[in-house]
């Protein structure tokens, strides 16, 4: 499937020609931020994440990382071979995993309105446990634009993991839903991911203040978004692979893997 049913292009290996995009991107050189949170033990990816970003991320192309981090000393003191601008944003060292993951809606939308409608076109959100494998381009590059889960692109709707309570912010009706969008890489226009990340915010807080936690915290309202403000682009799963998936035919290049850790997850 290479168009959504709003006719919105999903990008695959093949689909594409780099070199036209490479050249209209030139022309307009927009500004790309590469945000990553990286608190606590999750320092210790970012080494590999942003070493990875260098060589595949958007070559050629106005790349500034943004670090969003408990500990900047740490970070500085990693000894970072890059040479692409980086920015360090102190956040708070949140309670648990799950205040930690739905923190970033937060710390984005907030960082929005102070520094990146000055700094940049487009914001690129991605997790730390992502090493990047082979090129990510310019033709990720949207208004709005979400990755198809690797473990959900074939699912029929019923079996999709939305949240279906409907108490919480980010329920979603069994007869409705397009795809499943994976939280760990999104982007788009900054005043596009401004929206995004103030409707989730918003919608995080409530359901706190409803004493309700949505199933996939931070992607659930993430999904609940995309489904009544439709990407104007998707990614593949090629972009958000994994090796727990194989090899499925259909993903002829693994941009990344996702979610090889170190360390055990405390959730
Ligand atoms: C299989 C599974 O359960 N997947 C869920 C999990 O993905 P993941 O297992 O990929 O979550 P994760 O542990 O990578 O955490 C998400 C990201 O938050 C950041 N981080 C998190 C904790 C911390 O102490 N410090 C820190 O920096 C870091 O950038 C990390 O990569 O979580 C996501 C939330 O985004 C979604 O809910 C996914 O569906
Ligand atoms: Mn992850």
């Amino acid at each position: 499937m290479i168009l959504t049913p709003w006719l919105a292009p999903i990008v695959w290996e093949g689909t594409f020609n780099h070199d036209i995009l490479m050249e209209e991107y030139q022309r307009n050189s927009y500004r790309i931020g590469l945000l990553v949170p990286a608190i606590g033990k999750y320092i210790q990816l970012l080494k590999k994440f942003l070493e990875s970003a260098e060589r595949y991320f958007v070559k050629g192309g106005m790349v500034k990382y943004y670090v969003c981090t408990d500990r900047p000393d740490e970070v500085k003191a990693l000894n970072l071979d890059i040479k692409r601008p980086m920015k360090i944003i102190k956040v708070p060292e949140y309670s648990d995993w799950h205040q930690t993951v739905m923190g970033r809606m937060e710390v984005i939308k907030n960082q929005t309105e102070l520094l990146f409608h000055k700094e940049l076109d487009y914001l690129a959100c991605l997790d730390t446990d992502i090493v990047m494998l082979n090129p990510i381009g310019v033709e990720i590059l949207g208004e709005m634009v979400g990755a198809l889960h690797p473990g959900y692109y074939h699912s029929p709707r019923k079996d999709l993991p939305y949240e279906r309570r409907p108490i919480s912010q980010a329920f979603i009706p069994e007869d409705e839903g397009d795809f499943y969008y994976q939280g760990n890489f999104f982007l788009g226009t900054v005043p596009r991911i401004y929206q995004l990340t103030k409707a989730c915010n918003e919608n995080i807080m409530k359901d706190r203040a409803n004493g309700i936690h949505a199933r996939f915290d931070e992607e659930s309202h993430l999904n609940k978004y995309f489904l009544y403000n439709k990407p104007t682009k998707v990614l593949s799963p090629e972009y958000i692979c994994n090796d727990s998936l194989g090899s499925p035919k259909d993903i002829k290049i693994k941009r990344v893997n996702h979610g090889d850790k170190p360390f055990k997850k405390d959730t």
